[in-house]
Parts: C-alpha cells; sequence; structure tokens
C-alpha cells in the first residue's frame, strides 16, 4: 500500500504510507494522482494529506534515478494538486524533504508538528529541486531564504519553518489542526504559483554564488540551483518549472549526483555482516583509558550517546588534564548550540575521570586511547583485563599498532578489537572496526552496536600498518613526498588536491595534525621496510629541526602569528639538499600530474588493501576515505572515482609509472584482473565468482 484515502464527511484524508520513511516512488506518485481525482470526484470540500509513520515523505525515491523516469511524474502530481477545486491541507507529521517538501508546497496549506523538519536536500544528491522547489519555494519565503535552504540542503526545524513563512502554524496534531481551519480561510489562501516571485536581487544572488563556489569546490548542483532559482524569478511559472525539470533530469543521470547517491546508500548498509554469530554484549558503561584529545572526545561521544563514561588517566596530573579536555568540548558544544545547558549537565555527570582502574570496574567494553606505543598499550590492557569483568570486551583506539601483538599479552584475546575513531572523535562519522585474528564474534557485534548507538558509520578492517584508512593515507603521503624531491613544492602539491576535491592538502594537513605521529611511525617502520623501496627523508628533516607543523609555527609551511600560512624557502632548501643528495634531477610537474599521482597511488593501495581481505568492499573503502580522509564525498569516495576511470584506463597509467619505479608503482592484482575482466571494482570480490 503507497497512498491510503479515505472520507469522513464532505473531507477526505489522504495518507502516504511507504515505509520506512514514504519515499516518493512510482507508485506513490499514482496513488496521490489517484487521490486527486476521487477529491474531484467526491466533490470534496478539502483533503487532508499527511504521512503514516514517522515521515511526511522522505524525498523522491532515489532508487529510481538510476532508470529513466517513470510516469507519472512529481511535477505533473503537483501540478493537479496545486490547480484542484478540491484545497489541499498538507499535515506534515515528520520530515518533509525533496519531493516531500514539495508536495507540501504545492498544498494550500502547510501545518507542521513541532518535531518535523522539512527542507530541500537535492543538492546533498547531487540534483536541484526537480519538481517546483527552486520555483514554489522563493514564492513563499522570499530570494534569500530561498537560495540559503537550496543551496545549503539543510533542513528547517518546525519553528524555523514558520519564522520564514513556508508553513503556516505548528501544532501538536497537524491533521487536527488541519481540520479546526475554517472553510472561509482556507477558501482565501491563493496556491502558490499564483504568489509573485520575488524581484530578482544581483546582489543577492552573486553573494550567494560566491558562498557556495567557495564551500563546494567542485560540486555542480548547488550552483545549477542559483542558476535555476535566478531564470525562474522573471519568467511565467510553468517556464520557469520547465527549467527547473530540465536542469534535475540533467544533473540526475550525471556523474556527481550517481556518486553522492552512492555514499548515501553506502553510508546506511554500513551495518555488521550477516557473517557474525553473536549478539553484542549490553552496554552501559565504558571505561575509556587516556584523556588526551582523543579519549576526551570519544568519552564525550561515548556520553552523547547516553552511556557512563569512567576515563581513566595515569595520576592525578592527567585526570586533571583529561578533566579540562572534557570541559573544552562540552563548552565548545555549548556555545554551537549543540547541546543545551542541561545536556552539558548530563554530559558532566556522565563522563567521571579518575586515576584509579578499578573505578572502571562495572564496565562491560573498554576504549582505550592512550599513547601509541606497544609497551604502553600492553601494560593497559594488563591492567583493564585485571579491573574489569572477565568477559568485558577490550578495545584499542590504536591507529597503526597490531593488534594481535596487543592481545597475545592477555590471557583471553578474543574479547580483544580495535576501534579506530578519527578526530574529533565527537564529530568525524566514520570507526573503524579492527578484527585481529582471534577476536570474538561478540566483540565485533559490540563494536558494530556501539557504533550504531553513536550514529557513526562502521567498517570492518583486518590488522595491517595503518588498517584501511592510515595504510591508505601513508601512500598518499609517500607519493607526494616523491613528487616533492622530484620536482614539485608543498604548495603545488597541496593546491592540486584542493583543486580536486579535498579541503586541504596533505601537507597543510599535516602541519594541523602535527608531523610526530607519523614520524614515529616511520621509525617503526624503519625495521621491516623494503630497502628497494626509495625513502623522502624530507618530513624527519623537519621534525629534527622541531618544525612540528602548525602548533610549532612551523612544518611544511611557516606560520604567522595570526596563524597564515606562508611558504618557507627554508624547506624549499631542504627540498633541494634532498634532492642533490639523493641524484634526483627535478623536473616540473602539472597539477594533472601532482591529482594522476596521488590518487593513483591511493587507488592502488586501496586494491592491495582488498585484495589482502583487510577491507571487505570497494562501497568500505569509498566510506572510509570520504567519512575519515576528506575525499570529496561527490567523486563517491576513492574506488568509486576509480570506476568511473575504468580499471583498464588505471592499469595503462600505473603501467607508465612502474616504468619509472617499479617498487613503488607495482600494479595491484584486483586492478589487473579488472581490467583483464572488464569488471568494475564495485563488483570485485573474494569469493570465486
Ligand atoms: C524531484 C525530487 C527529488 C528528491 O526528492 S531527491 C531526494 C531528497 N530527499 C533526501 O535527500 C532525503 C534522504 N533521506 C534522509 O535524509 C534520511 O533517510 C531521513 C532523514 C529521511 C531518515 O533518516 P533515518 O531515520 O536516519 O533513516 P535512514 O537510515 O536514513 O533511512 C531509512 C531507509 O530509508 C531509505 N531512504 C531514505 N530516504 C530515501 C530516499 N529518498 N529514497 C530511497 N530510499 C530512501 C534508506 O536508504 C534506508 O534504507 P535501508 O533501511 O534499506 O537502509
Amino acid at each position: 500500500m503507497s497512498v491510503t484515502k479515505h472520507r469522513d464527511k464532505d473531507i477526505g484524508f489522504v495518507e502516504i504510507d511507504n515505509p520506512p520513511v514514504n519515499a516518493i516512488g512510482q507508485a506513490v506518485r499514482q496513488g496521490l494522482l489517484d487521490a486527486v481525482r476521487w477529491a474531484e470526484q467526491e466533490r470534496l470540500t478539502r483533503v487532508i494529506l499527511t504521512g503514516h509513520g514517522r515521515a511526511f515523505a522522505a524525498g523522491a525515491d532515489a532508487r529510481e534515478f538510476d532508470g529513466a523516469p517513470i510516469e507519472p511524474h512529481l511535477p505533473d502530481v503537483l501540478n493537479a494538486i496545486e490547480t484542484s477545486d478540491v484545497p489541499w491541507v498538507a499535515a506534515i507529521n515528520g520530515v518533509a524533504l525533496g519531493g516531500g517538501a514539495e508536495i507540501a508546497m504545492a498544498c494550500r496549506m502547510r501545518i507542521i508538528a513541532p518535531g518535523a523538519q522539512i527542507g530541500l536536500p537535492e543538492v546533498t544528491l547531487g540534483v536541484i529541486p526537480g519538481a517546483g522547489g527552486t520555483v514554489r519555494l522563493p514564492r513563499l519565503v522570499g530570494l534569500s531564504d530561498a537560495l540559503e535552504i537550496i543551496t545549503t540542503g539543510k533542513p528547517l526545524v518546525a519553528a524555523d519553518a514558520l519564522r520564514t513563512g513556508l508553513v503556516h502554524a505548528v501544532e501538536d496534531d497537524p491533521v487536527d489542526a488541519a481540520l479546526a481551519i475554517p472553510g472561509e480561510t482556507l477558501a482565501c489562501i491563493v496556491p502558490t504559483r499564483e504568489l509573485p516571485a520575488p524581484k530578482t536581487d544581483i546582489s543577492l544572488i552573486a553573494a550567494a554564488r560566491e558562498k557556495v563556489a567557495a564551500k563546494s569546490r567542485g560540486q555542480v548542483a548547488a550552483l545549477r540551483a542559483i542558476d535555476v532559482i535566478e531564470h525562474g524569478l522573471d519568467k511565467p511559472f510553468g517556464q520557469a518549472l520547465s527549467m527547473e525539470r530540465a536542469v534535475f533530469l540533467e544533473l540526475r543521470s550525471g556523474e556527481q549526483a550517481r556518486a553522492l547517491r552512492h555514499v548515501f546508500f553506502a553510508e546506511r548498509a554500513a551495518k555488521a555482516p550477516d557473517w557474525l554469530r553473536s549478539d553484542p554484549a549490553e552496554i552501559a558503561r565504558v571505561a575509556v583509558v587516556g584523556g588526551g584529545t582523543m579519549g576526551a572526545g570519544i568519552a564525550y561521544a561515548l556520553s552523547n550517546a547516553g552511556l557512563t563514561v569512567t576515563l581513566v588517566e595515569t595520576d592525578a596530573e592527567g585526570a586533571a588534564r583529561a578533566t579540562d579536555n572534557v570541559a573544552r568540548i562540552i563548552e565548545t558544544s555549548l556555545g554551537r548550540g549543540l547541546i543545551d545547558r542541561a545536556g552539558a549537565d548530563d554530559r558532566r555527570r556522565r563522563i567521571g575521570v579518575t586515576d584509579d582502574y578499578s573505578a572502571a570496574g562495572g564496565a562491560r567494553l573498554a576504549i582505550e586511547a592512550a599513547f601509541e606505543s606497544m609497551d604502553v598499550k600492553r601494560a593497559v590492557f594488563a591492567r583493564l583485563s585485571e579491573a574489569l569483568p572477565s568477559d568485558a570486551i577490550l578495545a584499542t583506539n590504536t591507529s597503526y599498532l597490531d593488534i594481535d601483538e596487543i592481545a597475545a599479552s592477555l590471557p583471553d584475546p578474543t574479547r580483544v578489537l580495535g576501534l579506530h575513531f578519527f578526530a574529533p572523535a565527537h564529530i568525524m562519522k566514520l570507526l573503524e572496526i579492527v578484527r585481529g585474528a582471534k577476536t570474538s564474534d561478540a566483540a565485533l557485534a559490540t563494536g558494530f552496536a556501539l557504533a550504531k548507538r553513536l550514529r557513526k558509520v562502521p567498517v570492518l578492517a583486518g590488522v595491517c600498518d595503518g588498517f584501511i584508512g592510515n595504510r591508505i593515507l601513508s601512500r598518499y603521503r609517500e607519493a607526494a613526498d616523491t613528487l616533492l624531491i622530484d620536482g614539485s613544492t608543498p604548495s603545488a602539491v597541496d593546491a592540486a588536491m584542493v583543486e580536486f576535491g579535498y579541503a586541504m592538502g596533505p601537507y597543510e594537513a599535516q602541519d594541523l595534525s602535527g608531523l610526530e605521529i607519523a614520524h614515529a611511525n616511520r621509525r617503526r617502520q624503519d625495521a621491516t621496510r623494503d630497502p628497494q623501496r626509495r625513502y623522502v627523508p624530507i618530513a624527519d628533516r623537519l621534525v629534527a629541526l622541531g618544525r612540528l607543523g602548525k602548533k610549532t609555527g612551523a612544518g611544511w609551511y611557516r606560520y604567522s602569528d595570526t596563524g597564515t600560512r606562508i611558504e618557507d624557502p627554508i624547506v624549499t632548501d631542504i627540498v633541494l639538499a634532498e634532492a642533490r643528495s639523493a641524484g634526483v634531477s627535478r623536473t616540473v610537474f602539472s597539477a594533472e600530474d601532482i591529482r594522476d599521482r596521488l590518487v593513483l597511488a591511493m587507488i592502488n593501495e586501496a586494491c592491495d588493501i582488498l585484495h589482502e581481505g583487510i577491507a571487505q568492499s570497494a562501497a568500505d573503502i569509498d566510506l572510509v576515505t570520504v567519512f575519515g580522509y576528506g575525499f570529496p564525498r561527490w567523486r563517491g569516495g576513492l574506488l568509486h572515482h576509480a570506476d568511473t576511470l575504468g580499471a583498464a584506463e588505471i592499469v595503462r597509467r600505473l603501467g607508465a609509472l612502474s616504468l619509472e619505479d617499479p617498487v613503488a608503482w607495482k600494479i595491484s592484482p584486483v586492478l589487473l584482473e579488472c581490467a583483464n575482466d572488464n569488471l568494475e571494482l564495485a563488483k570485485w570480490t573474494r569469493a570465486p565468482r
């Protein structure tokens, strides 16, 4: 059942009923169109439209976007609603997004429940509103708010919807309220299409373009939306709708929309694997060890999800620092309006800081976020296994260290897994769930259940140096350093990657996070590094000079007192000196060369990661790169992007690079197989096909 209808005297009640979120697929559109005709034939005096369950309507069924549009088309349905003799009232019981909001705008009146939201998030799926949103919204809320709502895609809460004029009222029971509207009032309300469009305001539009261009870095939908809004302002309603529809259809079948849909559905498909045979442990209290930036962020994220946290530090001084770190996060969240005073008090109550492991005795889960050293980790795990119940699950947040080695020191290694959070842990959505050789299904299931509770995107990873994300990152940095010594500069590399769609390039990012962790890793890797592999020591030289990044005033760049980034001739000198001592004859790399090498290096590494079974699927690698490492979402993640290039083309380009350096550019067997079989990486699987 997609749309239900019944009448009570002369009032029609129509309900969209397409679980779980009332997406507007073909059957819903047909049901609504039938309801329009039914209401007219029955000579009803009004129709009250609402959604069954938690949503009003979550928008067009995005799963249909992979095929050709199917009749009846949503704009036609909305025209029928808007021009019907029977006035429709939208009783917005839950989220009204995209096409859902557009349906509401085609109704004569809109009444929204206090907890509901309404918005046009189409640009986040790489399209623009395609059923009148760009034409009706400016007529309802004015140009400035319409530009903001459509270009950001952020939904409005009920109070803001009322303030902007998008809805007529906020009522606890919108259906009852719609029933109570006097007939004379309803008769006075003109259909949205008859409202005058706001006047074109060139400066508002220019400002919106500038804001979007600065933020969206290569993403086209929001800019196209502005074009369409502007175009529609001085055109007849029907003409404005036609232009909108044409652009919507063009974007819908385009590369960016396909990529963004892929990320949308991959994020929702990220769940515990089917083969897990155990239920998760019931967790109410968690011990977090280490109250630095990461540990404090993890503790705060846990408290946000209603868990009680014992944050353990080594001594009173450490505990005081941890207390400060937690307090800072709470204050910042309060300042940003993410929590209110009561929420802040709640978080403070939930997080207890101590230097006594026995205080964590009631926890069934521990997350260690201590100093990144094997000795430290093993000592922490020994103390946890003494203090916590014998079946407690013990997780490490290590970024690189061998989880099996940590687990081996415990009597029961099956309880150990990796829960790799990303900084800031309370904001970043990715959670790598690392499975050691002996990790039990129960431990993994608990990790996935925790991710769900924290509203994070969980990705299962196997044990290797850096797991999925940091291993790809290491290769990215290695390829960048090779470019540097061979002829490029940090700013040229950074600019090329920003142009590709990253918020910042690898060198600016390193300066922000600090150079010391990667340095410590390289020292750890010294013993096992392939002697045939080229090693570029420029970063080591910077660290030796105390240039640890922005926090020390210098790293790959120098920073002014106000934090402005400045290119530093000392870095150029170091690069040239290292090139000379390595006997490199430097050459010039274009932005395209740089981007190509860095992206190909990551793709090749990711394919090795797939091949070794460290990642389960190409989609998981896409999630890691988008949600943990800033890979442009509108490119769909690293391996979705690779599939747009095609395995054969990638192999061809890697082949050329491997002539320069066969060790660094050894082509992954997965790529060779996909190129050979003309197979997408997204479809590659380890199982026999
Ligand atoms: C011309 C018109 C164009 C358009 O309208 S374009 C579409 C515009 N609409 C959107 O972008 C809204 C997208 N959806 C959402 O933002 C969220 O979802 C909600 C806020 C509606 C609900 O969030 P939550 O409660 O966290 O549920 P969940 O896990 O996101 O979704 C539940 C299931 O519903 C599917 N789903 C959600 N929206 C759509 C959609 N628009 N088309 C098709 N499926 C959708 C998901 O995939 C998932 O499915 P599974 O349970 O199988 O994982």
